[in-house]
C-alpha cells in the first residue's frame, strides 16, 4: 500500500532506532523517580525563600571553626562544608536559619547509579552516548513527523487538538497520547541531544571571566557581613553556591555563584570586585539538566516518567498498526488487462484493503480472473466486465491516502468498452459525511458513458462484516456468482467465548415480520456487560461471526433477531429451542452506554433495534426519565416485545411510549414523523443534558438524524454536532 512520505518517516525513523527508544525510555521511567525521591526528603525548610545569604553564613560562622563552601541545590535543599571543632571536614544538609545540621548528604542509590550510567552510555563509554544522542535526534523527528502525521489526520493545525474517533485502540491512543505528551517529549529529546553536544564539546566555548585590580584591593572601610548588601540582600534562592576566601588575606575573597552570575566580594569591605553573566551555553546546560532530569519539580519528573511510558506505548502501538497495515497486501494471478473482474481500493489504514482482498480471494478460487488495486493506480482494464471500487472516507469526507488522485487520473483516461461498477463504502457514521467519498466516486463513474452502475452505492459502518456480506450477496447474485466469504476470522482477534443457555424464545413465524426475542443465560458465572453491549454469535465454525445489540434484564442477555430468508445465524437462532446451548462472546460497546446519572434519556427504535433499550429501561434509576420511540409494521409487530415494555410502564419504569407504524391500515407513520410532532420535548432532553440514543436500521437512523438537525436549528442554541461530540447522541445502527 502506497503510504505517504512523512508516514514512511515516521516509521523508518522509528524502525532504525526502536531498541535504544526502548532501553532509553525504560531507565528513563525509573531515573524519574530519583529526583522525586530526592525531593520528598525534609531538607528545604520552610520559608527557604525568605533566608538571606547573609543569615545563613553568620549562623555558620557563629556554628563552626571554619567554611569552605555552602551549596544550594534543585531541591532547594542548603549543604555546607565545614571544619568541625574536632578538626575534621564534614559536609551535611544545614537548616539556613540556625545553621545546625538536619541530615547527611544523600547518596545515590546503586540503582539509579547504574541506570544513570545505563542511559548515558549503555555502558558503551563515548561509542554508546554517541548512540544516545543519535537516538534523542531521531527521536525528535518522529515527534516532529507524528505531529506533521496529526495535521494531516485532522486536516488542520486548527484542528489538532480536536475530538478523535475512537475505532481502533491503537490507534486513538496513539494519536490522543501523542498529542499529550509532544511538548514533554519534544523538551526530553532536545536537551538530550543539547546535553551529547556539550558533552563531546561541540558546542560554542565561551568562558567565564573576571578583571580583578588586585592592587586597588582594600581591607576598609571594613563591615560586618549583614551590612554587606550583596549577602544582605541576595536570597538563599538566588545562590547556587558561595565559595569561601581561602585566608584572612584581603586577596582572597568571596566567590558567588548566583543563578545567572558569577560575583566576586571583597570578605573585609563587601564590595563588589568583580561580575560576571554565565554564558549562555552554561545557563542552557543547566537548564537542560534540570528539564532533561526533572530536577527540582515532583510535577516534571512525574510528566517525564508518564512521558517515557507513553513513548513505550508509541513502539507497541505503532508496531500494531503497521503489522495491520502490512496484512492486506496486494497480490495478483492476472495482468490487469485480462481480469473480468476489477477490484479498486480506497483505505489509508488496510482494513478496507483487508475487506477487499477477501472478495478478490473469493472470485480466484471460483475460477474467475480477478485484478486488484488502489485507486490511484486507476488505468484502463482491456477486459473488464465488472469494475467495484471500495472505499474508505477520510478527513472531512474526502479520498484516503491511495485514493487522493484518483478523480484526476479518472478524468484523463476513458474506457473503449461497457463495464458495470458498484461501489462500497467503508466510513462511520461518527463522522458527519459518512462514506462521502464512496459517494463522490459512484457520481464520477456514473460520468463515463460505458459504465453502466450495478448497485447503487452501498455503505458500511463501522467495518461491519454484517453489512460487507450482505453487499456481497447482492453483487454476487448481480454477476452471477455464488460467493460466500470465509469468515472475518481474518480481522478479528480471537476471543473466549461463554456459553449460554435459551431460558425463553419466541419464534420468527408467530410474527409478522419475521421476527423474534431470546433470552439467554449464562451458563458458568455472571458476564460482566451492559445493555448496549454485542454478542457476537459464530452459527458455524469458520463461518462470520454476528454481532446483536443486547439489552441486560436481571442478569439474562436480551436480544431481538430477524429472520433472514437465507440467513445463516438468524435460522440458526430461530431454531433455537428453550434449554439450548450456544456458545458467543460479549462485546463491549462503551459508546452505547448510558450512565444512571444521566435524568434524561430518549431512546429511539426501529424493529430489533429496541434489544438494548428493554435493557436499558430495566435497569434505569428511580429518578431517570426514560422515554422511549418504536418504529414498526403493524401493531401485532409490537406483540414479541409488549411483555417487557409493558411491565415497565406500569411500573413506571418507563415515563413515555410512543409507537409509529409504517404498514398499519389508515396512516403510514415512521418513526421520525412522531419526533417531528414532539420536536419541543425532544429539543428538551438535549437542553436539560440528556441522551438521545438510537438503534436500528441506517435508513431510520438517516431520517431520524434529519429530524433531529432541523430541531436543534429550530429550538436550540448548537447544531445537532455538538451535542453528538458532547456524547449527548449515541448511535448503533446496521
Ligand atoms: C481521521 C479520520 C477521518 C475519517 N473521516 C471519515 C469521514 O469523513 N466519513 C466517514 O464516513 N468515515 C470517516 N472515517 C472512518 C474511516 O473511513 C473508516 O474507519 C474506514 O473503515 C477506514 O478504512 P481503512 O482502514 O481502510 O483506512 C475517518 C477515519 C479517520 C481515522
Amino acid at each position: 500500500m502506497t503510504i505517504s512520505i512523512w508516514r514512511y518517516s515516521h516509521l523508518a525513523l522509528a524502525v532504525s532506532s526502536f531498541v535504544f527508544i526502548v532501553l532509553a525510555s525504560l531507565t528513563g521511567v525509573i531515573l524519574a523517580f530519583e529526583p522525586i525521591s530526592n525531593q520528598v526528603q525534609p531538607y528545604r525548610v520552610k520559608d527557604f525563600d525568605e533566608v538571606s545569604l547573609a543569615e545563613t553564613i553568620q549562623h555558620l560562622k557563629a556554628n563552626y571553626i571554619e567554611i569552605l563552601n555552602v551549596d544550594v541545590d534543585a531541591n532547594g535543599f542548603v549543604s555546607a562544608v565545614v571544619i568541625t571543632e574536632s578538626g575534621d571536614a564534614e559536609t551535611f544538609y544545614i537548616d539556613p536559619r540556625t545553621g545546625h545540621k538536619i541530615g547527611d548528604i544523600i547518596e545515590k542509590a546503586p540503582l539509579f547509579q547504574w541506570t544513570t550510567n545505563f542511559h548515558r552510555s549503555l555502558f558503551l563509554k563515548s561509542t554508546g552516548r554517541i548512540f544516545i544522542g543519535v537516538t534523542s535526534f531521531l527521536l525528535f523527528l518522529i515527534a516532529v513527523s507524528g505531529t506533521v502525521l496529526i495535521v494531516k489526520r485532522q486536516r488542520s493545525f486548527k484542528r489538532f487538538f480536536s475530538k478523535i474517533v475512537n475505532e481502533n485502540f491503537s490507534q486513538y491512543y496513539h494519536v490522543v497520547l501523542g498529542r499529550l505528551s509532544l511538548i514533554p517529549i519534544v523538551v526530553i529529546t532536545l536537551t538530550g541531544v543539547y546535553l551529547s553536544l556539550y558533552r563531546f564539546d561541540l558546542l560554542p566555548k565561551e568562558t567565564l571571566t573576571h578583571n580583578v585590580d588586585f592592587d586597588a584591593i582594600s581591607e576598609t572601610p571594613k563591615r560586618e557581613l549583614h551590612n554587606q548588601p550583596i549577602f544582605r540582600d541576595t536570597k538563599l534562592s538566588d545562590v547556587r553556591s558561595v565559595e569561601f576566601p581561602f585566608s584572612e588575606f584581603v586577596e582572597d575573597c568571596y566567590t558567588l555563584q548566583l543563578q545567572d552570575r558569577e560575583v566576586l566580594v571583597n570578605q573585609y569591605t563587601g564590595e563588589i570586585l568583580s561580575e560576571s553573566k554565565y554564558p549562555f551555553i552554561a545557563l542552557a546546560s543547566r537548564l537542560s539538566i534540570n528539564l532533561h532530569t526533572g530536577q527540582g519539580s515532583i510535577i516534571w519528573a512525574l510528566i517525564l516518567a508518564v512521558a517515557c511510558l507513553n513513548i513505550l506505548f508509541f513502539v507497541y502501538s505503532g508496531f500494531v498498526m503497521t503489522f495491520k497495515r502490512r496484512k492486506g497486501k496486494l497480490k495478483n494471478k492476472f495482468k490487469k488487462d485480462n481480469a473480468k473482474f476489477v477490484i479498486l481500493i480506497g483505505s489509508e489504514n488496510g482494513s478496507t484493503l483487508q475487506y477487499a482482498n477477501m472478495l478478490h480471494a473469493q472470485l480466484l478460487k471460483l475460477g474467475e480472473s480477478s485484478f486488484i488495486a488502489e485507486l490511484n493506480a486507476f488505468s484502463t482494464y482491456k477486459q473488464c466486465e465488472h469494475l467495484v471500487v471500495i472505499t474508505a472516507t477520510y478527513g472531512q469526507g474526502e479520498a484516503p491516502e491511495n485514493a487522493n488522485k484518483f478523480n484526476s487520473i479518472f478524468k484523463t483516461i476513458s474506457s473503449d468498452h461497457a463495464y458495470s461498477f458498484s461501489v462500497v463504502g467503508f466510513g462511520s457514521l461518527a463522522y458527519k459525511d459518512f462514506c462521502k467519498y464512496a459517494f463522490d466516486v459512484d457520481t464520477l463513474l456514473q460520468s463515463d458513458p460505458n459504465a453502466v452502475q450495478l448497485l447503487a452505492p452501498f455503505t458500511i459502518h463501522n467495518k461491519s462484516f454484517e453489512a460487507y456480506t450482505q453487499w456481497i450477496n447482492l453483487w454476487s447474485k448481480k454477476v452471477g456468482l455464488q460467493i460466500k466469504l470465509d469468515g472475518d476470522d481474518v480481522l478479528q482477534e480471537k476471543k473466549r467465548k461463554r456459553t449460554f443457555i435459551v431460558l425463553e424464545k419466541t419464534v420468527a413465524s408467530d410474527n409478522p415480520d419475521d421476527t423474534f426475542t431470546m433470552v439467554l443465560k449464562s451458563k458458568f458465572g455472571a458476564p460482566r456487560f451492559k445493555s448496549g453491549d454485542l454478542l457476537a454469535i459464530q452459527p458455524e465454525a469458520k463461518s462470520a461471526e454476528r454481532l446483536y445489540s443486547v439489552g441486560k434484564v436481571n442478569q439474562t442477555v436480551f436480544l431481538s433477531v430477524k429472520r433472514q430468508e437465507l440467513g445463516l445465524c438468524s435460522n440458526f437462532l430461530n431454531n433455537l429451542k428453550p434449554n439450548d446451548v450456544i456458545k458467543a462472546r460479549l462485546i463491549k460497546n462503551k459508546e452505547f452506554r448510558i450512565s444512571k446519572r444521566t435524568k434524561h434519556v430518549l431512546m429511539i427504535a426501529n424493529g430489533t433495534g429496541i434489544a438494548p433499550f428493554v435493557g436499558m429501561i430495566h435497569q434505569s434509576a428511580t429518578n431517570q426519565n426514560m422515554q422511549l420511540y418504536w418504529g414498526g409494521r403493524q401493531p401485532v409487530s409490537f406483540d414479541i416485545y409488549k411483555p417487557f415494555i409493558e411491565n415497565s410502564l406500569n411500573t413506571g419504569k418507563l415515563k413515555k411510549l410512543e409507537i409509529a407504524y409504517s404498514q398499519n391500515e389508515s396512516t403510514k407513520v415512521y418513526v421520525q414523523h412522531v419526533l417531528e410532532r414532539d420536536a419541543e420535548q425532544v429539543a428538551l432532553v438535549l437542553k436539560q443534558k440528556g441522551v438521545i440514543l438510537i438503534c436500528g436500521s441506517i435508513a431510520m437512523q438517516k431520517d431520524v438524524l434529519k429530524v433531529l438537525e432541523t430541531i436543534c436549528d429550530r429550538y436550540l442554541e448548537y447544531p445537532l454536532s455538538v451535542y453528538k461530540s458532547n456524547g449527548q447522541l449515541k448511535l448503533d445502527c446496521y
